[in-house]
């Protein structure tokens, strides 16, 4: 997952984007990245690392303007090794266009066979971003020559990218002398909303992956923006918006509500926090029909994502909730991290259990989900090694047994805990004494009693079901053999060839 941000302001946004960005971090941690705007020149300043390390004084005062996009990294196509790969991106063609993706793209190889043969563009990294971008360019030259409006030839090249483009993708773009633009893919399955601030100068303008970094920068939501649909924010501040498809239906991605969104943040009309204390009532009843609750002394979350899930259990329950781990506050998310051994090195520099909470207590442990099981595993054995007498799991979220090609870097079948497992060997494999999963239709059910009219969700990594219909076993093969090996970050370096240059 990324986070993306853009700002159509009326002071300089260098800082104001920068902010954003850390209100994003929990998307992406690998890359960041700042693009502005200033007379028709575009300045931009990307790097490995999280946002605070990678931008300095001197780099924040090289980016002037009162427009800018920003993007946080979470790779899943290209490498994070790359720096070439980090976001935004650039083209100088037609206008000059500044890029931010979120998402992932179904038939980029299609697309990069098309721009090469077809469209005559060069692709010089293995980033799907980077096609999206070139398509949204090509279409954008061939709407420019129909003498229509601004909004209207953006909105056209958008109809176009639609029909070509499959996957899930949230972009906000900066176009030279024309102003910034937002587009969410024809699913939604990636979140983007628009914010506004009035000041006295007048309206400034946002859109961002999550609304709480609207909310954190002054801003208020205005509203999420609709699968398929265009926001345009012209020079002059006049908002523009179209539904560019015909084929647009909501079909979020429900993993955003399980573990990647901030829990302050409302997405598609549902608060996070919310659908995450609904899922901890669904949970609880599945956890009273499976377990002996006279078995359980205490419930504990593993933290952070899962905290209100465990205390809303816990309270169902009428069990004890008890905070037995403890966090490292400086060590981020381990699943975002780049590397199965990293992941689980960072399990244990990021949490340590306090034996007062586990000594002589059967603990029920809660978590938002288990994909890969690095964190499950270590956790019931801190947990046993704390001395706790029995370690039972819960997960809000059903077993995971399919990849994820919309974004979420889990490409292979093999690296699931899950695969080819049935909970009973699941929970064998982590070592508890007990495991509960959250049923798939209560996970649902948990954000949909808070927005009913989401049309249904992408649940493709518990049920095998892709909403954009476009993936089968022979394409899981292939993802599988392109993006299976592991990926280890070997260098922090830092220097991009080509684009806009780093000053
Ligand atoms: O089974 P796994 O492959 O370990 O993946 C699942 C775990 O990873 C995430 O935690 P993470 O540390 O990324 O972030 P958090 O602090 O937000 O919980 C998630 O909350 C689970 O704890
Ligand atoms: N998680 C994401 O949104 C990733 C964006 C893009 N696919 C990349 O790899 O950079
Ligand atoms: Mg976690």
């Amino acid at each position: 997952m990324c986070g993306i941000v853009g700002i159509s302001g009326l002071s300089p946004v260098n800082q104001s984007v920068y902010d954003a960005l850390l209100l994003l971090q929990h998307r992406g941690q690998d890359a960041a990245g700042i693009a502005t705007s200033k007379d028709n020149h575009f300045s931009m300043f990307k790097a490995h690392g999280l946002v605070r390390d990678v931008f300095r004084t001197r780099n924040m005062r090289s980016l002037p303007g009162n427009t800018g996009i920003g993007q946080v990294r979470y790779p899943t196509a290209g490498s994070s090794d790359s720096i070439d790969e980090a976001q935004p991106f650039y083209v100088n063609a037609p206008f000059g266009i500044t890029f931010a993706h979120n998402g992932n793209l179904t038939n980029p190889d299609e697309l990069r066979e098309q721009l090469f043969n077809i469209d005559k563009r060069h692709i010089n990294t293995n980033s799907d971003s980077e096609v999206l971008l070139n398509i949204f360019a090509h279409e954008l030259q061939l709407a420019s020559d129909k003498q229509l409006n601004d909004h209207e030839m953006i909105f056209t090249a958008i109809k176009a990218l639609h029909k070509r483009v499959r996957g899930a993708y949230a972009v906000v773009a900066e176009i030279t002398g024309f102003g910034m633009v937002g587009f969410r893919d024809v699913n939604g399955i990636r979140p983007l909303c628009l914010g506004q601030l009035k000041t006295e100068a007048g309206t400034e303008y946002m859109l961002a992956s999550e609304s709480v970094a609207l909310e954190g920068l002054g801003f208020e939501l205005v509203r999420d923006i609709a699968p398929g649909e265009a926001v345009f924010i012209d020079e002059q501040k006049n908002v523009f918006s179209e539904q560019c498809s015909d084929a647009s239906k909501l079909n979020p991605c429900i993993f955003e509500y399980v573990y990647f969104a901030r829990p302050d943040s409302t997405i598609d009309g549902v608060n996070v926090y919310n659908a995450r204390l609904k899922m901890g009532q669904y949970l609880a009843a599945k956890v009273a029909k499976e377990l002996r609750l006279s078995d359980i002394d205490v419930v504990m979350p593993i933290p952070d994502t899962s905290r209100p899930v465990a205390m809303e259990l816990a309270a169902r329950l009428g069990l004890d909730y008890r905070e037995g781990f403890i966090k490292n506050r400086y060590v981020g998310r381990t699943f975002i991290m780049p590397g199965q051994s990293v992941r689980k090195k960072s399990v244990r520099q990021k949490l340590n259990a306090m034996s007062v909470e586990f000594k002589d207590k059967n603990i029920l442990l809660v978590d938002d989900s288990i994909v890969r099981g690095t964190t499950s595993r270590e956790i019931v054995d801190m947990a046993r090694a704390a001395g706790a007498k029995k370690v039972f799991f819960a997960s809000a979220a059903p077993a995971v047994r399919f990849p994820n090609v919309y974004g979420i870097d889990m490409p292979t079948q093999q690296e699931l805990i899950a695969h080819n497992r049935t909970t009973e060997e699941v929970c064998a494999e982590i070592g508890a004494d007990g495991l509960v999963y959250q049923g798939l239709e209560d996970l649902k059910k948990a954000v949909w009693d808070i927005n009913p009219n989401i049309a249904n969700f992408d649940t493709s990594c518990f049920d095998g079901i892709y909403v954009t219909g476009d993936i089968d076993q022979a394409y899981l093969d292939r993802l599988s053999a392109q993006r299976g090996k592991p990926i280890e970050k070997t260098s922090g370096s830092m220097s991009v060839n080509m684009g806009v240059e780093n000053d």
